[in-house]
């Protein structure tokens, strides 16, 4: 079925009324997403060594889902943050934290240097460094990781948005992730269709995270 593309302050909005209007809790709607994420990836992405990249936020969050699905489908998993673990709040935090106590295979990076290493040959680059919450010009490491990962043979799995690419206006950053795949969540963003976004998303996958029809209809989803 194909659903309407939302803004950023709508997709924001389904996100908030679910936990408020609802009763959802944002841990549950953050394991659909990145279950659902690491299934498609399975599908679409079925040998080789993953790296996942995570920044700060709750894309970063779904990034360690993601990472701990994949493990347990049997995956070769490395997560690369560019933040330091204990900068992370929320759910974002909680699923780090549960992906350092599961003893995943997580390094923080402090340096373009050490994300090269890291990176290595990678067979698959997954993308959660932002999403929906991304301001302003890739700051720091977030832009490096971008310049790396596309610098590479891998295949380039972007999670919600390709980091770089502006929801609302589509408008892409100087480094922008180059994305073969963009699994995105609840329905795509408005600035897909528009600008330069286009030649960075490949294709796109939709993943449900869970919330009631109901509320998706109010959304005009
Ligand atoms: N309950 C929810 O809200 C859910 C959110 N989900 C995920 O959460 C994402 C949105 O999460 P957030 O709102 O935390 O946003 P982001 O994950 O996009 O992160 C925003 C944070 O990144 C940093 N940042 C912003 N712009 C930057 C820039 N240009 N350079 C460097 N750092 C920058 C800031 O610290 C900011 O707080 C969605 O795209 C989706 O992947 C999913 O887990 C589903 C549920
Ligand atoms: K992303």
């Amino acid at each position: 079925m194909k659903r309407l593309p939302l803004t950023r302050e709508q997709v924001q909005s389904v996100d908030q009324r679910a936990i408020q209007e609802y009763g959802m809790l944002g841990l549950v709607l953050m394991e659909n997403a990145g279950r659902g994420a690491a299934e498609v990836i399975q599908r679409s992405a079925s040998s080789g060594c993953i790296i996942v990249l995570c920044g700060k936020g709750n894309n970063g969050g779904d990034g360690y889902v993601i990472a701990r699905h994949l493990d347990l489908m049997g995956r070769d998993v490395r997560v690369i943050s560019v933040v330091p673990t204990d900068a992370l709040s929320g759910d974002a935090a909680a699923n780090a934290n549960i992906a350092l106590r599961a003893d995943l295979d997580v390094h923080v990076v402090e340096n373009q240097a050490e994300i090269e290493q890291l990176v290595g040959d990678a067979d698959v680059i997954v993308d959660c460094l932002l999403g929906t919450g991304a301001t302003g010009p890739l700051r720091g490491l977030y832009a490096d990781a971008v310049r790396i990962a596309n610098r590479t043979q891998a295949t380039r799995i972007a999670i919600d948005v390709p980091t770089g690419i502006d929801v609302d206006t589509g408008t892409a950053d100087l480094h922008t992730f180059n994305a073969d795949l963009t699994i995105t969540f609840v329905a795509e963003k408005i600035g897909f269709g528009l600008q330069q976004a286009s030649q960075f998303l490949g294709q796109i996958e939709l993943v449900s995270i869970g919330v009631p029809r109901k509320l998706l209809r109010q959304h005009g989803v």
